[in-house]
């Protein structure tokens, strides 16, 4: 079977709401695929649909050519993370998967290779009621490689996980795409895609706004930007300004990664800047060409699309 998602021209409503407005793309193997958007954009909709579990009003979606609902042991073709919290709580997380694998010809020796991978084997015996998040989410991505299928399709795997559990799933996510699978990720957070991913379907308001690549986004996002440090920000926007320039506060991934000194230039060549600031006197210590991160480049592509947006904080300067 061909390890390939094709969704094509999905429209749904539920009452006034419109879900999806036409969403159309493809996954296809050997890498993984963001499925980012807003919150309310219709990702996890799309998944519904793709998984037969809600009907579209039009379109269709296919898994390896086929509806979802004609496979016949549906396991073998698509693993699938939906809702971790979709067990029952007083089941242990061994005897969960042991009833899912026996639902599909597959015995206990599967169960404990998957429990193993997740790193579940020593909580596999205890109720899954008692759970933490984070442990559910590995039970349930246990459950979607239990029958080793070549397409996997996860609805924010991340959530719920510690930083040490995020490093795991990004390095499994990586594995399973290397070893040929298509697999789709969805997620409304960009930095946890800005290492794993290496393609983007990104949504808004039910339908795609764009289907790249994330090094070709990356790029487009950075050209004809320079990245200046400098203690005197003022100073140095003002200079900069006045000579024709945009120049914005960095937009950091993390709140915790942002720097102060840090600016984003574009309207000027690195050279040029580097005249103007030493002329006027005002002290930098660092001029690069700009390497703008998967969430900047992210912002800049919804823009116009967002449902929700917080005010902008981080731009110092137009
Ligand atoms: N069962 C439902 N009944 C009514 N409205 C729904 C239902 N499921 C989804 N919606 C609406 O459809 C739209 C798309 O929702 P969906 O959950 O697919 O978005 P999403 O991109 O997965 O969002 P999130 O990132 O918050 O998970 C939203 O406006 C949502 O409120």
């Amino acid at each position: 079977m061909e390890a390939t998602i094709a969704v094509n021209g999905l429209r749904k409503r539920y009452g006034r709401t419109t879900a999806l407005d036409g969403m159309t793309f493809t996954v296809t193997p050997g890498h993984v695929t963001g499925f980012v958007g807003p919150n309310g954009s219709g990702k996890s909709t799309t998944m519904r649909v793709v998984l037969g579990l809600d009907a579209a009003d039009e379109g269709d979606a296919l898994v390896g050519g086929r509806p979802y609902r004609s496979l016949r042991e549906p396991l073998r073709h698509v693993g699938a993370l939906l809702d971790a919290g979709a067990l029952q709580p007083g089941r242990s997380g061994r005897d969960h998967l042991l009833w899912l694998a026996h639902s599909q010809g597959l015995g206990a020796r599967r169960v404990d290779r998957v429990l193993g991978l997740v790193g579940l084997e020593t909580a596999a015996r205890r109720r899954a009621g008692g759970y933490s998040l984070g442990m559910r989410q590995r039970l349930g991505i246990a459950a979607a490689l239990l029958a080793d299928p070549p397409i996997l399709m996860l609805d924010e795997p991340v959530n719920g996980l510690d930083p040490e559990g995020i490093v795991w799933i990004r390095g499994l996510l990586r594995s399973l795409a290397a070893e040929g699978r298509a697999v789709l990720v969805s997620s409304h957070l960009m930095s946890e895609l800005q290492d794993t991913a290496g393609h983007l379907v990104v949504v808004g308001r039910g339908r795609v706004v764009a289907d790249t690549g994330v090094a070709e986004l990356i790029a487009a996002a950075s050209r004809g930007r320079v990245t200046l440090r400098t203690p005197a920000q003022a100073a140095a926007m003002e200079v900069l300004a006045r000579a024709g320039a945009t120049v914005a506060a960095t937009v950091a991934a993390t709140v915790a990664a942002a720097d102060p000194r840090t600016l984003t230039v574009s309207g000027l060549p690195a050279d040029r800047i580097v005249a103007l600031l030493t002329a006027s006197g005002v002290p930098f210590s660092e001029v690069a060409a700009h390497r703008a991160t998967l969430e900047e480049a992210y912002m800049e592509l919804t823009r116009d699309a967002v449902e929700f947006r917080a005010p902008a904080t981080g731009e110092a300067a137009r």
